[in-house]
């Protein structure tokens, strides 16, 4: 998802024959480093402008690019025409093919350029023709470079007078509605589409158009009063790779070439104006509201868009998801007109869109890819889960040794306490019961004398008994380095071991 303000670009169109001939003010003057044009009430005297008497000094609009004839003047004319298509050509042929629904549409007086720009004229291809190129050249790099398919299928209509004509219908078909995607706001299907397969049959469906379109413009009055549409289709099939599986992507390239605003069929009474006249001033009017509604300060406001079949194909190129450029055409004579078309395009920069990608995973790929994901993790635990097990068995068998050991040493050391018991009762009993002195004392010298030995005797094996008992104390008093044995650090070892894998 991105958001993007709709681009505005200002064309000023050469002076025509006429405003030549009759020496007419040149009312425009632009700063192209600040990207700015400024607009000069006409001298007084000069022109009968509505604006005139409320545009007192020059007024200043602030646009994302302008361009004027005399910048290009010594390049030529080619250079120009490929300049303004470089401004817009790639930002919406990369946005469509990225998945993005882009649009470009021009907005002006009658003759102020519009058609000149889209279409072009003999030997000066206009960016209808030039993107149609650019496309093409970018689907042939992008089908060799990533194995995707990528289809284009063309539509064209017009909207004049409430109806929806489509051009590429040889009989004629009209429609009272634009059926647009309520979640997608994308137009649907309903009208001819046609696949192509490059920009020369681009070229000849707009030639069939244009053939068809003349049966229902008034152009006795040398105006376009209806609206014509031209939408791109780019359906993209991007095969699985080794990072992500296969997708799809929708988008749309929409071009609108807007009808003439007509100002005689409001001053003057009518009757003389075709219905068509008035119907396209409708639409515009109603585009206009479009416009200041959604870049009013009021943040209730309801955005007129079901107003007018204009503004319902526009819908998403205002305020919705795409990628929208307006080109608006100003002629450098007239005030008035001129200086609405910059307001409204002023006011149309500052138009939010939120554009998202349309792009379509296949959920199969995807759970196949999730499966293998699932699947290497399962299998990397497992083989680890066999290495704790390993080690847990190794940990076991010595605490199974260590056991049978402490055991043995346990039994042993419970025999020795047996033993030292026994001699300590026996010396315990020798000092309590003492052999009767008075007895000894009475005998002669000889009993005397094996009386003391008995007594040394005893004395001796005392002594050595308490000797033994306090190396047997000894043996049984464990000291800190006991547990330092090979075995235990083996433990010790292990366990760090263990504890290292389960991290
Ligand atoms: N940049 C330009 N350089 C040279 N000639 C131009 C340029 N723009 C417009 N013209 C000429 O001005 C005339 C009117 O232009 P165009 O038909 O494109 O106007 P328009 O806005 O489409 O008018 P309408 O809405 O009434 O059809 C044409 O003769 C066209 O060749």
């Amino acid at each position: 998802m991105s958001t993007a303000n709709v681009r505005t670009i200002v064309r000023v169109r050469p002076k025509s024959l006429r405003e030549l001939s009759t020496n007419a003010v040149d009312l425009l003057t632009v700063d192209e480093e600040k990207k700015e044009i400024i607009i000069q009430p006409p001298p007084e005297g000069l022109e009968n402008s509505r604006h005139r008497h409320r545009v007192r000094g020059p007024r200043v609009f602030h646009l994302d690019e302008c361009f004027v004839p005399s910048v290009f003047g010594s390049n030529g004319q080619a250079s120009e025409e490929e300049a303004i298509f470089q401004r817009i050509g790639p930002y919406l042929i990369h946005s469509a093919l990225e998945g993005y629904n882009t649009c470009l549409f021009t907005y002006g007086q009658s003759g102020s350029g519009k058609t000149y720009s889209t279409i072009g004229v003999r030997g000066q291809a206009g960016l209808i023709p030039r993107l149609s190129t650019f496309l093409f050249n970018e689907i042939e790099r992008i089908e060799e470079e990533t194995n995707a398919v990528i289809r284009v299928s063309i539509s064209v209509v017009e909207v004049l007078n409430e109806t929806v004509y489509d051009l590429l219908e040889s009989k004629e078909s009209k429609e009272n509605d634009i059926r647009i995607d309520a979640s997608t706001h994308n137009f649907s299907q309903g009208f001819s589409q046609f696949e192509v397969e490059n920009a020369q049959e681009i070229d000849a469906f707009l030639r069939l158009a244009v053939k068809t379109r003349k049966t229902t413009i008034a152009d006795q009055y040398g105006k376009s009063y209806g609206h014509t549409a031209i939408i791109f289709k780019v359906h993209q099939k991007i095969p699985k790779t080794d990072k992500q599986g296969s997708m799809q992507k929708d988008s749309y390239l929409k071009i609108l070439d807007l009808g003439s605003f007509d100002r005689s069929s409001n001053r003057k009474s009518g009757k003389d104006t075709p219905s068509e006249s008035a119907a396209n001033n409708n639409s515009l009017s109603v585009l206009n509201r479009v416009i200041a509604s959604l870049t009013s300060k009021k943040n209730d406001l309801m955005i007129p868009y079901n107003d007018s079949l204009l503004t319902r194909l526009l819908r998403d190129a205002l305020g919705g998801n795409c990628r929208t450029v307006m080109l608006a055409c100003v002629s450098p004579c007239d005030f008035d007109d001129t200086f609405s078309t910059l307001r409204y395009a002023e006011a149309a920069r500052k138009i939010k869109n939120i554009s998202i990608l349309n792009v379509k995973k296949s959920y199969a790929d995807s759970n196949e890819n999730e499966f293998d994901t699932i699947l290497s993790t399962l299998e990397s635990d497992r083989v680890q889960m066999k290495r704790h097990e390993e080690h847990s068995k190794k940990l076991l068998a010595i605490i199974e040794d260590l056991k049978t050991e402490y055991e043995g040493r346990i039994r042993s050391l419970e025999s020795q306490n047996t033993a030292l018991k026994n001699h300590l009762c026996l010396a315990v009993d020798a000092y309590l019961n003492p052999v009767d002195l008075n007895f000894s004392k009475k005998s002669d010298s000889v009993s005397q004398k094996s009386f003391n030995e008995m007594v040394q005797a005893e004395f001796n094996s005392f002594e050595k008994d308490v000797k033994l008992l306090a190396n047997d104390f000894e043996a049984i008093v464990v000291s800190p380095h006991d547990f330092n044995t090979p075995k235990l650090r083996n433990i010790e070892e292990e366990s760090l071991r263990h504890d290292s894998l389960l991290d």
